[in-house]
């Protein structure tokens, strides 16, 4: 039997497999099929997911496991901060370690157990790294610049205002006020730069931020190779560092962050060393449920005879955003 677990870090929701318990592990194109399958809410398994988390081992002895990043549509993307701290959890449980690092695709990141957000509420802070500005990082051209930083675009836009920036995924950001939250504009601009286009060739996350007061913002995306999520980690800490950059007076470095998003609530907080950031996300793991099947049902797509249990945490998670409304 495996057992697959489904999760969610601020109501971003994901599948998460272990390969390690597989007594043969799935190929990559295997890997990318079962997260498009299981993903997609019309199959029926708890209502889908925003994505697929796939644990391996890594590759350097740095660190405890990698993790890998299946998108709804089966892209990978070279890192998620919601889904990194699921998969801190359950490494953390699986070692007994409170603090480790875990390899992605680019770099080996710090991960803790944090103090909890909320009564009972599993809560992990992880490293959000490495971040660029530059125009090979983010992954956009013929928009005339080589960087994006707070400009107007355009070809995108006629007025908002936009930075780009890969920490390491790449993420399009503007800041909005109520009405342009309200409108379809980041629908608009979510669909556009996420199919076939000529500015984001490998498409782009695309962010709407409102300040709120010092040190607290919110932050609504349009996830690439998903669609609106209730909440993107990486999105969330791009922001809380775009914010500190554009509106210095509201955001300091080195201090918390609230990121309100609608899913619930995170906490970022933006560290700087002369030209390098680094961002810490600390929010919820939750674990919602357990889904045990036979590896060749797996392997088949097949779960009809699958045994799902729920865990009773997502209590404890509503619970959490009834105390922050
Ligand atoms: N939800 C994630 C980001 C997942 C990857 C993203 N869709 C991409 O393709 O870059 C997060 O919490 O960061």
């Amino acid at each position: 039997m495996v057992e697959l677990l489904k999760v969610h870090g601020s109501a971003n929701t994901f599948f998460l497999l272990d390969q390690n318990t597989l007594e043969k592990k799935l190929t990559q194109s295997e890997l990318a099929s079962l997260g498009q399958f299981i993903a997609a809410a019309n199959n029926g398994i708890i209502g889908g997911a925003d994505g697929l988390l796939v644990i391996d081992e890594a590759t350097n002895s740095q660190s405890l496991a990698s993790m890998e990043v299946i998108n709804a549509d089966g892209s990978i993307a070279s890192m998620c901060g919601n889904g990194l701290r699921t998969v801190s959890r359950f490494l953390s449980e699986k070692y007994h370690l409170e603090m480790f690092h875990v390899e992605t695709p680019l770099k080996s990141l710090a991960v803790s157990r944090a103090q909890p957000l909320h009564d009972n509420l599993q809560t992990f802070s992880v490293e959000i790294s490495p971040i660029s500005f530059a125009q090979t990082d983010v992954g956009f051209s013929n928009l005339g610049h080589e960087e994006i930083r707070n400009i107007v675009l355009p070809e995108i836009d006629p007025e908002l205002r936009f930075t780009a920036v890969a920490v390491p995924n790449p993420h399009l950001i503007a800041f909005v006020d109520q009405e342009q939250l309200q409108s379809d504009r980041q629908q608009q601009i979510g669909e556009t730069l996420n199919a076939p286009n000529p500015y984001f060739p490998d498409g782009v996350n695309v962010s709407f931020v409102q300040v709120i007061s010092a040190n607290k913002i919110f932050v609504k995306t349009f996830e690439r190779g998903v669609g609106f999520t209730n909440a993107c980690g990486t999105a969330m800490a791009a922001s809380s560092l775009v914010t500190a950059l554009t509106y210095p007076d509201l955001i300091n470095f080195n201090q918390k962050n609230t990121v309100l998003n609608p899913g619930g609530m995170v906490q970022t907080v933006v560290h700087t060393l002369d030209d390098h950031y680094r961002i810490e996300l600390i929010g919820n793991a939750t674990f919602t449920h357990t889904i045990n099947l036979s590896e060749t049902d797996l392997r088949e797509h097949d779960f009809t005879n699958a045994q799902i249990r729920e865990t009773g945490e997502q209590r404890i998670y509503q619970d959490f955003v009834d105390s922050i409304k």
